[in-house]
């Protein structure tokens, strides 16, 4: 076997396919047919979908992070001025994939800049932009969550195996520990609470054979 051969059959297959969340806004339910065409035309798999009139207060829910701006009341009432559809999709950086499939936020921009752009096509307004996408990890799984809350969303495997670490190891003894401070109510909690667990640590090295004192003659 050559050295590249070699260096082939080492390299380690990385498929690692994203998923993030799209909605057909109210404006553009009627097209869902061709939208659902060029989303699997773009290599996108349609992994989940869902037909929902969302209430204000879902809609509000949804958008949390724009409450306060000027255009959220307009926003919350066309979210929920009629049925929209929640499309989980995966692929390969599907999230930055289909934002650059949008567009930008606004259809009047998009059309400007981004003819081809599905917010171009299939938006009315700076408000009304048909389509929503996911922008980031932590909200492509917030988001697939809200729509879809029996799916398994992979958890990212280091927060996972953190999680499994700290339920083996530590949890056991820091739930004991904390029950016993609430217990005696120290006055420097965090102090009483590292000196409990130095002395109740379940991994401390025990001593086989202790050192017997001779008493002072
Ligand atoms: N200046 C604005 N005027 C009116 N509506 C707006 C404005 N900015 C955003 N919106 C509306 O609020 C939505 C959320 O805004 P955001 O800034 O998150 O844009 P986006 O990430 O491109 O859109 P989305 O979250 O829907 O994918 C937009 O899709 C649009 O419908």
């Amino acid at each position: 076997m050559t050295e590249m051969e070699e260096e082939i059959q080492m390299e380690k297959p990385h498929i690692y396919v994203e998923r993030t969340l799209a909605i057909i806004k109210p404006d553009a339910t009627e097209k869902e047919e061709e939208i659902k065409d060029i989303v699997l035309r773009s290599g996108f798999t349609i992994l989940q979908r869902r037909k929902v009139h969302l209430t204000p207060e879902q809609a509000s829910e949804f958008y949390a992070e724009h409450y306060g701006k000027l255009f959220f009341p307009s926003l919350i009432a066309y979210m929920s001025s009629g049925p929209i559809v929640a499309v989980a999709l995966s692929k390969d950086k599907a999230i930055s994939h289909w934002r650059q499939l949008l567009g930008p936020t606004s259809t009047f921009k998009a059309r400007d800049t981004n003819p081809d752009s599905l917010r171009a096509i299939y938006g009315t307004d700076d408000q009304r932009n048909a389509l929503h996408g996911s922008d980031s990890y932590s909200n492509a799984e917030r988001e697939i969550r809200f729509f879809f809350p029996d799916s398994v969303v992979e958890p990212v495997p280091v927060g996972q195996a953190a999680r499994d670490y700290l339920k083996r190891q530590v949890n056991p003894t820091l739930l004991k520990g904390l029950t016993e401070l609430c217990k005696n109510k120290p006055q420097d909690p965090v102090i009483w609470l590292a000196d409990w667990l130095l002395e109740n640590n379940p991994n401390k090295p025990s001593i086989k054979d202790p050192i017997i004192q001779e008493p002072i003659a």
